[in-house]
């Protein structure tokens, strides 16, 4: 790679086919107006590298995998995409972390590269070969530090800088934390986001007793159980009154916070934490609640949701309400031949008509590929986003009962339960026009699930107490569907 003395003009006006490239009109946005926070001066930079990408990915996380597939598909990776990542790793299908690869030693637990995107989708598994004999240049353990929209760079930590045609930033969330001054950093407290994460915890997991599960949700939930694999002594402690607030209604929740129970694990509901306490050997010993009482542990997993990862992007445009870098119906941002996918990006979710961030996997790779798709096709096409989220838990062999559920649409209206989760169990979301907004059901077959996004897409009105007195789940989807 050719190096320089930077801050030429020449340097600069290496940018101007790129601009050209552009496919589209920017959105017009009071962001675009932002005052830049992380600039830097390219003459100033050390390490330049002054060869134009003409595309570059920041990130290298699931939306990052599912985007380069989609530059392959149109021949347009070899020699031309960048991936700059923070990980040791190519990107991967980040929620087997805390499903396969949380399975105890004996149970054959998931490892890289097995993993690796496309396979979650049924695609092809692109490990690091597949990215060089793609012609695809990936930057590992290099992240992003700094970003100069108006020179069109990016500087990374060890000192490269970066020119790029268009950017395409998926840098998803980061886990939130519990401060340090009150142990969120103590030795055998663990987060979970990457792979690094995750094989620190499986190594706290092989000499754990007693565990602790900060947060009742996705990860809250997932994690416990994985720990019932391990025959972990295993409490849940979470502020609300029952697990998963966001989407299940609480008897949903009840029936599954019996099954938790069922197989040894304990809830401590409606608690905050003041903060953990280090033993003799300066590990965590325990949780001390507000109330002032103490939940023994030797290994401490917190699950307390995620914020997208901005840094440095602050100045392309950052939604007040929900979070990320705003983004129109192609994903674009505020400032041209700049794009915004995954987690990060704060969307129009078309279906209801609001701005959204959706942090879940099938997002991430439907992004990345309508974005990638538009940008490099030109058709102007809107992302028009049926919201999925899913679970598994349980899975692993051995285990009394697997659980898995999908849900589709949005969680609001009146709700109407079916079922008994022996093992089947089915939650209607209806609104006051009684049309069915959202769908949840569990342990389902494929026809069943199936159902499910053509239901919530198509938003039938719904006979309520009809459905209500539906026999089975069979019946109650029969029912909700007998008129699509
Ligand atoms: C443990 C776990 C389990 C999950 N399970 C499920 C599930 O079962 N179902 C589901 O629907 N969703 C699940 N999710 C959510 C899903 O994984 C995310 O929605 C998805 O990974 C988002 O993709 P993304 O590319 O936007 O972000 P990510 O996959 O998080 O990728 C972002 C990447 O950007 C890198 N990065 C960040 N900042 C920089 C920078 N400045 N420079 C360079 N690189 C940077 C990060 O290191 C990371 O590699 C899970 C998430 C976690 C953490
Ligand atoms: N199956 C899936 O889709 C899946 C699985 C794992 C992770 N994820 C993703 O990973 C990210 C992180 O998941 P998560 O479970 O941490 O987030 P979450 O938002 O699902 O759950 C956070 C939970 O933390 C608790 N909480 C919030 N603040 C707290 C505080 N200060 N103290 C104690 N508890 C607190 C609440 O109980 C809340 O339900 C999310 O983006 C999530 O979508 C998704
Ligand atoms: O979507 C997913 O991808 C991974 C795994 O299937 C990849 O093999 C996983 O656990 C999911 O839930």
């Amino acid at each position: 790679m050719a190096s320089a003395a930077a801050g030429t003009a020449g340097y600069c006006s290496q940018t101007s086919w790129a601009l050209r490239r552009l496919g589209g009109a920017a959105l017009p946005s009071a962001a675009a107006a932002a005052p830049r926070r992380r600039s830097f001066s390219v003459s100033a930079a050390a390490g330049f590298d002054n060869q134009n990408r003409e595309y570059v990915i920041v990130g290298g996380g699931n939306a990052a995998g599912y985007a380069a597939r989609t530059f392959v598909e149109h021949g347009m990776a070899d020699g031309r995409l960048c991936i700059v990542s923070k990980e040791a790793v190519p990107p991967y299908e980040r929620p087997a972390l805390t499903k396969g690869y949380l399975f105890p030693p004996e149970k054959k637990p998931a490892r890289l590269p097995g993993f690796h995107t496309c396979v979650g989708s049924g695609g092809q598994r692109q490990t690091a070969e597949w990215y060089k004999e793609n012609g695809i240049e990936v930057l590992y353990e290099d992240p992003v530090e700094a970003f100069d929209g108006k020179t069109q760079t990016l500087k990374t930590s060890s000192g490269k800088i970066l020119k790029y045609g268009s950017l395409i930033i998926s840098t998803g969330c980061a886990a939130a934390r519990l401060p340090e001054k009150i142990g969120g950093n103590l030795p055998g407290v663990h987060y979970i986001r990457d792979v690094a994460d995750a094989d620190s915890l499986v190594s706290s997991l092989g000499n754990a007793k007693k565990i602790v599960v900060i947060g009742g949700g996705y990860i809250g939930m997932e994690v416990a159980a994985a720990a019932c694999g391990w025959n972990l002594d295993t409490t849940i402690i979470f502020p609300e009154d029952h697990i998963m607030p966001r989407l299940f209604t609480p008897s949903l929740a009840k029936k599954y916070e019996e099954l938790y129970e069922q197989n040894g694990v304990k809830f401590v509901k409606g608690a905050l934490i003041d903060k953990l306490d280090a033993g003799s050997d300066g590990r965590v010993s325990s949780a001390v609640l507000k109330d002032g009482s103490v939940v023994e542990a030797d290994t401490v997993i917190v699950g307390i949701g995620a914020k997208p990862a901005v840094s440095p992007f602050e100045a392309v445009g950052v939604n007040n309400e929900v979070g990320g870098i705003e983004v129109d119906s192609m994903f674009r941002t505020s400032i041209p031949s700049i794009f915004a996918i995954g987690d990060v990006a704060a969307f129009p979710l078309k279906m209801y008509n609001r701005i959204a961030r959706v942090e879940h996997v099938d997002h991430a790779r439907k992004s990345a590929h309508h974005c990638i798709e538009t940008l490099l096709t030109s058709q102007a096409k809107a992302y028009d986003y049926l919201p999925y989220f899913y679970s598994r838990v349980f899975e692993y062999e051995g285990s009394s009962r697997k659980i898995w559920w999908q849900f589709y649409g949005d969680n609001v209206g009146e709700t109407v339960e079916v079922g008994n989760f022996d093992p089947k169990i089915a939650t209607f979301w209806i609104d006051s026009d009684s049309r069915l907004k959202g769908v949840f059901l569990e342990s389902g077959t494929s026809e069943e699930f199936a159902l499910l996004p053509k239901l919530a897409r198509s938003q039938p009105i719904v006979d309520k107490a009809k459905l209500k007195s539906a026999s089975s789940v069979e019946d109650a989807l029969e029912i909700a569907s007998s008129s699509l």
